[in-house]
C-alpha cells in the first residue's frame, strides 16, 4: 500500500500538469486540421508511454456477447472477494443466487492492491454510463462495470502470461466452491420444449447434510472410497495423457436401508458436484436417454437408482446373445454398430442403449463426471452392463456392524466413548442382520418426554436387535423346513413317477408277450 500511495503521490504533481495540457488541447484543437489532429493525437500517447511506466488492461464486465457477462470479468471478481477484498476499505455486500449465502466483493471506484511472485498488481473497480446511441437502442441498458489491471511494464509478461490465467484459474474455482449445487431430475419426455434446452432436467438446491463422517460403514472401506473418489478429482491431466474420458462409474450394491442413497449424498458433498437423478423408467427411449445425456454438465454425478427395477436390461440382451450366437464374452457385450435389430427399439431404452449412454457418448461429452447405479440384486444385473471398465468400483453396502454403529450412536446420541451397553450390542450386531436404518431408527424415538436419552435408546436396540435375531431364527428354520418339505415333495413325484414308468414299462411287455404268444400260437395252428 506504501508503494500505491508513493505512486498516487507522484502522479498526483502530474495531474495538474496533465490537466493543462488538456486543457489546452481541447482549445487548439479545433483549429487544426484532422489529419495533422490524428498524427498529434498518436504521438502524445507515444510519449505518455514512455513517461508512464505503467500500463492497464481492462476486463469489462460485458465481452463481445453483449448479453452474457465475460468469463474474465466473473472469474476476476470472485477471485479479488476471495483474495484481496478484505484489503479493501469499500466493499459490496449481496445475497448469492440461493438467497442464503453473503457475497462480498470490493465496491466500484474503489482499488485493492495484489502481490504475485513478489510482484505489485493494482485492481481498480470501475463503471461507465451506456453510449446515448445504445440507450436509445437498448433501454433499461445499466451502467458497464469493469476492472482495470494496472502494472509496472517490465512486469507485462508476468502478468499476461502467468497472472492472469492465474486470476481467471482461482476464480473459477471460488466460483464453483460458492455455487449453490443443484439436484436434477428429468422432466418427462413430453414436457420437452424445442426451444428450451433446459427443459429436460428440472432441478432444486441439493442440500442433502450427508457426509463421509457421518456415514456409517467399515472405516478400511471409507478410507478406500475416499482415496478413489480424490484420485478421481485429481486425474484430469492423468486421463487426457492415456486417452481416456474423464469419467468414473461406481456400482453400490446391498440390501435396502444400507445408505446407498446416503452414500451419493456424500460423494456428491465431498466432491462438490451437481447430482441428476436419472429415472430410467421415464425415459421412452435411447434418443431421449442420449439427449439427457447431453445435457448434463461437468463436474456432477449421474445416478441411476434401482437399475434392475428401471428397466428389463437383462431379458433384452439375453435374447439378443441367442439370436447372434454370440459366447458370453465381453468383448461381443458390446454394442455393435450397426446396432443389432431389436424389435422395439424405437420406444424402449436397450442395454445396447444404455452402454453407448456410458462408452459412447459419455467419452465424446467432455469430462468429470461420474456415474452410479445402485441395485438391491447385483447378481440380477447383466455382467456386461457392470464390467470393471463401464462400472470400476463395485461398493458393498451392507448391514450395521459395530464400527458403524459407532458412527451411527455419534451422530444420533453423541456417544462417543465406550457404552456400558456397546459389548451386548456389538455381540448382537455380530449375530443379527440389521440395516443402519433400522439401526438408526432404533436410536432415535423422538418421545417428548424422553428426548433421545442415550441409555434408552441403546435398551431399546438392544431389544430390537434381540426381536430382529429371534425373527431371523424362525424364518430360516421355515425355510429349512418348506426346504425339507419341497426335497420330500420332490423326492416322492420322483418315486411316483418311476413307479408310474415302471408299470408303464410292465404293461407293455406283457402286451408285447401277450401279442408274441398269440403269433405262437396262430402259427402252430396254421397248416404247414
Ligand atoms: N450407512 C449408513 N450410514 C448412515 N445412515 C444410514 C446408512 N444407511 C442408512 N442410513 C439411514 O437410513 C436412511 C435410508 O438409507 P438409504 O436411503 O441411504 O438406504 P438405501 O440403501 O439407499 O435404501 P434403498 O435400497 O431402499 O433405496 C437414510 O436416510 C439414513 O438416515
Amino acid at each position: 500500500m506504501a508503494a500505491a500511495a508513493m505512486m498516487v503521490e507522484r502522479w498526483a504533481g502530474l495531474g495538474s500538469v496533465v490537466a493543462s495540457v488538456l486543457f489546452l488541447w481541447s482549445m487548439v484543437q479545433n483549429h487544426i486540421p484532422p489529419t495533422l489532429r490524428l498524427y498529434l493525437t498518436a504521438w502524445a500517447s507515444k510519449l505518455s508511454s514512455y513517461i508512464n511506466p505503467y500500463l492497464q488492461i481492462t476486463i469489462s464486465e460485458y465481452g463481445a456477447e453483449r448479453f452474457q457477462r465475460s468469463d474474465l470479468f466473473l472469474a476476476a471478481e470472485a477471485y479479488l472477494s476471495d483474495a484481496c477484498a478484505r484489503r479493501a476499505r469499500r466493499l459490496r455486500a449481496e445475497l448469492g443466487k440461493d438467497s442464503k449465502t453473503l457475497q462480498v466483493s470490493v465496491d466500484d471506484h474503489e482499488e485493492v492492491t495484489d502481490e504475485f511472485s513478489g510482484t505489485t498488481i493494482w485492481w481498480y473497480a470501475s463503471k461507465r454510463q451506456p453510449k446515448a446511441s445504445v440507450i436509445n437502442f437498448y433501454p433499461g441498458q445499466d451502467e458497464k462495470r469493469f476492472y482495470r489491471v494496472v502494472f509496472h511494464r517490465r512486469h507485462r509478461d508476468l502478468v499476461v502470461d502467468t497472472y492472469l490465467p492465474f486470476v481467471l484459474g482461482e476464480g473459477r474455482a471460488v466460483t464453483v466452491k460458492n455455487r449453490q449445487r443443484r439436484l436434477f431430475t428429468n422432466n418427462a419426455s413430453s414436457s420437452w420444449s424445442p426451444y428450451r434446452a433446459k427443459s429436460v432436467w428440472s432441478h432444486v438446491p441439493f442440500e442433502h447434510p450427508a457426509t463421509f463422517d457421518t456415514l456409517a460403514m467399515d472405516p478400511d472401506q471409507k478410507e478406500a472410497i475416499l482415496d478413489d473418489l480424490t484420485a478421481f478429482q485429481e486425474s484430469k491431466e492423468y486421463y487426457a495423457k492415456v486417452g481416456k474420458a474423464w469419467k468414473r462409474g461406481y456400482l453400490l450394491y446391498g440390501p435396502p436401508g444400507t445408505g446407498k442413497s446416503t452414500m451419493i449424498a456424500a460423494m456428491a458433498n465431498f466432491l462438490d458436484y451437481d447430482v441428476y437423478d436419472l429415472e430410467l423408467t421415464a425415459v421412452k427411449n435411447n434418443t431421449e436417454l442420449r439427449k439427457l445425456f447431453i445435457e448434463t454438465t461437468g463436474k456432477s454425478i449421474i445416478v441411476i437408482e434401482d437399475i434392475d427395477c428401471s428397466v428389463d436390461l437383462t431379458g433384452k440382451r439375453r435374447k439378443t446373445k441367442k439370436a447372434s450366437g454370440d459366447k458370453d464374452s465381453d468383448d461381443n457385450d458390446k454394442p455393435k454398430l450397426p446396432m443389432e435389430p431389436e424389435k422395439d427399439d424405437a420406444t424402449k431404452v436397450t442395454l445396447s442403449g444404455l452402454l453407448n449412454f456410458i462408452d459412447g457418448l459419455w467419452s465424446a461429452c467432455g469430462g468429470e463426471r461420474i456415474i452410479i447405479f445402485t441395485t438391491n440384486h447385483k447378481e440380477k444385473l447383466d455382467p456386461a452392463l457392470i464390467r470393471r471398465g463401464r462400472m470400476d468400483k463395485h461398493i458393498e453396502m451392507s448391514y450395521c456392524r459395530f464400527e458403524g454403529f459407532k458412527v451411527l450412536a455419534n451422530n444420533y446420541l453423541d456417544v462417543v466413548v465406550e457404552h456400558e451397553l456397546f459389548g451386548e450390542i456389538r455381540r448382537l450386531l455380530e449375530e443379527t442382520d440389521m440395516s443402519p436404518a433400522d439401526v438408526a431408527e432404533n436410536l432415535m424415538p423422538m418421545s417428548k418426554k424422553k428426548k433421545r436419552d442415550p441409555n434408552v435408546c441403546l435398551l431399546g436396540l438392544i431389544e430390537a436387535l434381540k426381536k430382529a435375531k429371534e425373527d431371523a431364527a424362525v424364518a430360516k428354520a421355515k425355510e429349512e423346513e418348506d426346504a425339507k418339505e419341497a426335497e420330500a415333495k420332490k423326492a416322492k413325484e420322483k418315486e411316483e413317477a418311476e413307479a408310474k414308468e415302471s408299470k408303464e414299462k410292465d404293461e407293455v411287455k406283457d402286451k408285447t408277450s401277450e401279442e408274441t404268444n398269440g403269433e405262437i400260437k396262430q402259427a402252430d395252428k396254421s397248416p404247414e
